[in-house]
């Protein structure tokens, strides 16, 4: 039966279409997300490698106070007699003069340093460049050690604002002498005010929510730009699954969120030369990113017009589709029936006389007619009739096989087109149909009473004579013709001509 198969089409089409149409644009926008994506690490790589660029820099800058500071403690070193200078308090107060006098001369050579001091044997102090602690003794560690590196060696502390001399938390540089036993012998110290490395990190130019910051090894917060008073001399550690900031060798970069603010940002990191300071520079992720999460923003929102435009085409092309298939059914299938309507069978029966000539194979036909189907009209009503020709037509499409069509040729008439079927074949099919329709029944239009009805059937097998499907088909028609003169309710083999 020909309706329902077309129906399974149209219903398995549009799922077909959608699905493609679907995986077209996941292949479409595949490519470019991976471009994007390699794009974006792309981008945060370079962002990571400038941060430790310039924190290389700042670095290297940080680190030319500290060189010049040092050089200032050995000079000064060098022009003290240890053992006879450093005695507190001094008997001779013009070594004490000549000590001020040398202190307060070489501080002036070194920008942001606070004081020099030089401290005796027993971390005194005993001289002072500028503030008033003269016999003070100093908190730094290595005073409260005992054994010190034998010659000179250099020492960095963080001093915090309680533990400052000054009151003011200070990095302190000192350059110590220790005997060849190890005992300390003397020191000369230099004095970093915090708030210099502040005005100095200050200065450096810094982008919207990037930020610079020095920090000590032990992860002490030095200087930051920008300003946050509350953040200096705050203890602060890299993030976890990172190297502490003592582990660090020359560089390291990393993205994570800023423990002070919150803000994500690409971090790079590179340690100085000599000094235990680490030069931090964050660049903000949204900024770093800005440009690149724009193009992804107009990418998808042009791949979704693109999408939808594509939806809207799909829907309009299944709406022709369905509308173009609607009108086939409509054109070849009997409204009553649903089965093929006369147009439709021969147009089957023309293709299939010339398979069955082209290949050399059997071609029948069977034609039916309800047999007093006028008394059935009479009798019943003419919406039982009706019902009757339905039936007929579901007995008639129940026995089909694949190859095999059957349609209404109008009124109470049907035809059945039988491919690959010799005249033996095509009287059996049609004994049990006409069995089949004996023995079915059709329940009146009042529910109750059931009609009962039969048909005579003419049956024509293709003969090198029949000149078209039209020639079998007449064969046949005048087949079932003799068949109602017969007594109907039996089926009648064509004659030859
Ligand atoms: N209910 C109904 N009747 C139809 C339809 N088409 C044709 N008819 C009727 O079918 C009847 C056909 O009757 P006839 O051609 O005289 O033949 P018959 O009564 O079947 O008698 P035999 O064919 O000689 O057995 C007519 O009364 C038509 O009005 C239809 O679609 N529905």
């Amino acid at each position: 039966m020909q309706a329902p198969a077309l129906q399974v089409r149209l219903s398995q089409r549009p799922l077909y279409v959608a699905g493609l149409l679907l995986l077209a644009l996941v292949l479409i926008a595949a490519w470019p997300v991976t471009d994007f994506w390699r794009e974006r690490q792309r981008i945060l790589a370079d962002a990571a490698r400038m941060a430790v660029q310039q924190s290389q820099l700042m670095g290297r800058s940080f680190g030319d106070t500290f060189l010049a500071t040092d050089y200032v403690l050995r000079d000064v070193i060098g022009r003290v007699d240890l053992a006879k200078d450093l005695t507190y308090p001094h008997p001779d107060t013009s070594t004490s003069q000549r000590l001020d006098t040398l202190l307060k001369e070489k501080i002036t050579t070194v920008v942001g340093l606070s004081d020099l001091v030089l401290l005796n044997g027993d971390c005194l102090f005993v001289a002072v460049a500028m503030y008033p602690f003269r016999g003070t003794k100093s908190r730094q560690n290595f005073c409260t050690e005992s054994h010190v590196t034998p010659g000179q060696s250099l020492r960095i502390q963080y001093m915090p604002q309680d533990k400052s001399v000054s009151q003011r938390p200070v990095v302190l540089i000192s350059r110590i002498v220790g005997s060849a036993e190890g005992r300390l012998l003397g020191a000369a110290m230099a004095v970093i005010d915090l708030e210099y490395a502040q005005q100095w990190i200050a200065a450096l130019a810094v982008d919207h929510h990037d930020v610079l910051t020095i920090v000590d090894t032990n992860g002490t917060l030095l200087a930051r730009n920008p300003f946050q008073p509350q953040s200096l001399g705050r203890r602060t550690s890299s993030p976890s699954g990172q190297p502490s900031f003592a582990e660090i060798g020359d560089a390291a970069t990393f993205i994570a969120s800023s423990p002070i603010d919150g803000r994500e940002r690409v971090f790079g990191l590179s340690r100085l030369a000599r000094f235990p300071f680490v030069a931090i520079v964050g660049l903000d992720k949204t900024r770093v990113l800005a440009g690149w999460q724009r193009r992804a923003w107009q990418f998808s929102a042009g791949f979704v017009v693109l999408a939808l435009c594509c939806v809207v085409a799909l829907r309009a092309h299944l709406a022709a589709v369905r509308q173009a298939e609607a009108m086939r059914v409509l054109a070849t299938t009997d409204a009553l029936t649903g089965i093929a309507n006369r147009r439709h069978l021969i147009d089957i029966g023309n293709q299939a006389f010339v398979h069955a000539n082209h290949d050399g194979q059997a071609l029948s036909v069977l034609m039916l007619d309800i047999d007093k189907f006028k008394s059935v009209n009479d009798r019943w009503g003419h919406a039982t009739g009706d019902r009757v020709i339905q039936t007929m037509a579901q007995l008639i499409a129940s026995t089909l096989r694949d190859q095999d069509t059957g349609g209404r040729l109008g009124g109470e008439e049907f035809a059945v087109i039988l491919p690959a079927t010799d005249v033996a074949e095509a009287l059996t099919r049609a004994e049990q149909l006409r069995h089949l329709v004996q023995s079915s029944e059709v329940l009146h239009t009042d529910g109750t009473t059931m009609v009962k009805f039969t048909t005579s059937i003419g049956i024509a097998s293709l003969m090198p004579g029949d000149g078209s499907f039209n020639a079998l088909l007449q064969r046949a028609d005048r087949a079932l013709y003799r068949a109602k003169h017969q007594g109907r309710n039996c089926s009648m083999l064509a004659e030859l001509t």
